[in-house]
């Protein structure tokens, strides 16, 4: 049976979103981000799930390292979900001293901690699930955690539905080795990941190549690359499919100016089409090149 390595261990957001993507593979869990890429990477799995990105605290920044670093994958599908929390804790704690979870996840309730927990120590873990661990084993007295941790571990529900920010939500991506990309469905995502001399306008001219093609931008972030310092790598992701003429195009435009890594095409989770301005239709670059090839003939002038 095929597998799904996601970040876990079980219990976690991702899990979930992994759960959502399946067409009936084993879920496999690992203990960190990168451990699920390493797995596809290496053959022992033949898709990841990993978050990418939430509405409240940005970018999931081991997952864009990941993507940018070592052998290419591509996103082939992606899940978003609404992200609310539950806090557990043992049976027999009275005091919560101390408060365990994600960054992402800290970020997402640090008012509610104030007001609730205000005496509480917070400690970060690798991910809710490993938090909810943590607490059963007696390492920490609460955990802030996935709702569907409260059915993994043998552990009580002090509070469910928390949120600092209502409708808050996360982005997960189905990782695979490079593959052909799944058919464009008109509401589809790109993304790629660009690297360029530093040099006055570079980065402008980089988004001038998709405004151009009337290509909206959904995602810009910038991270760092390691070992060369104030050299940054940019994330973008916009609308439409590299299937589709305005979108080769402009990447073609793209990898002429600056080193491109292709992330995938793959359509939204939020069925959101693309919005194509009147003169960057699939038919509109047809023509224009049938054009060109009739002057070069001599056809046309
Ligand atoms: O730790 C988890 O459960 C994850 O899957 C990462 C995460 C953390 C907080 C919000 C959404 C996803």
């Amino acid at each position: 049976m095929s597998r799904i390595a996601y970040f876990g261990p079980a219990g976690t957001f991702t899990e979930q979103a992994a759960r959502s993507l399946s067409t009936g593979q084993e879920l496999v869990p690992m203990e960190t981000i990168p451990a699920a890429m390493t797995a596809v990477r290496k053959g022992d799995a033949e898709l990841a799930c990993v978050p990418v990105e939430n509405s409240v605290e940005g970018p999931v920044t081991a997952t864009l390292d990941g993507l940018a670093e070592d052998s290419p994958l591509v996103a082939v599908a992606e899940a978003l979900l609404p992200v609310h929390f539950t806090v557990l804790t043992r049976p027999e704690v009275r005091t919560v001293r101390t408060v365990a979870s994600h960054p992402h996840a800290l970020a997402q309730v640090r008012h509610w901690l104030e007001r609730n927990l205000p005496e509480a120590r917070v400690v970060v873990a690798s991910s809710t699930a490993a938090a909810a661990v943590a607490v059963r084993d007696g390492e920490y007295d609460a955990a802030v955690t996935a709702p569907v941790a409260a059915q993994t571990y043998p552990l009580k529900v002090l509070a469910e539905g928390v949120a600092d920010v209502p409708d808050a939500r996360t982005r997960f991506l189905l990782l695979s080795p490079p593959c052909p990309p799944p058919e464009p469905t008109g509401a589809d995502r790109t993304s790629i990941v660009a690297s360029m001399a530093n040099r006055t306008g570079a980065l402008a001219e980089l988004l001038n190549e998709l405004a151009l093609r009337g290509i909206n931008l959904t995602r810009l972030d910038a991270r760092p690359i390691k070992g060369n310092f104030g050299f940054y790598r940019f994330f973008l992701d916009f609308e439409g499919h590299i299937a589709e003429a305005r979108v080769g195009d402009a990447l073609a435009a793209l990898r002429r100016r600056c080193e491109v890594r292709f992330l995938g095409s793959h359509p939204r989770a939020d069925g959101v089409r693309a919005t194509v301005s009147a003169t960057a239709t699939d038919s509109d670059f047809a023509a224009a090149a049938e054009w060109v090839r009739a002057v070069r003939s001599g056809e046309r002038a």
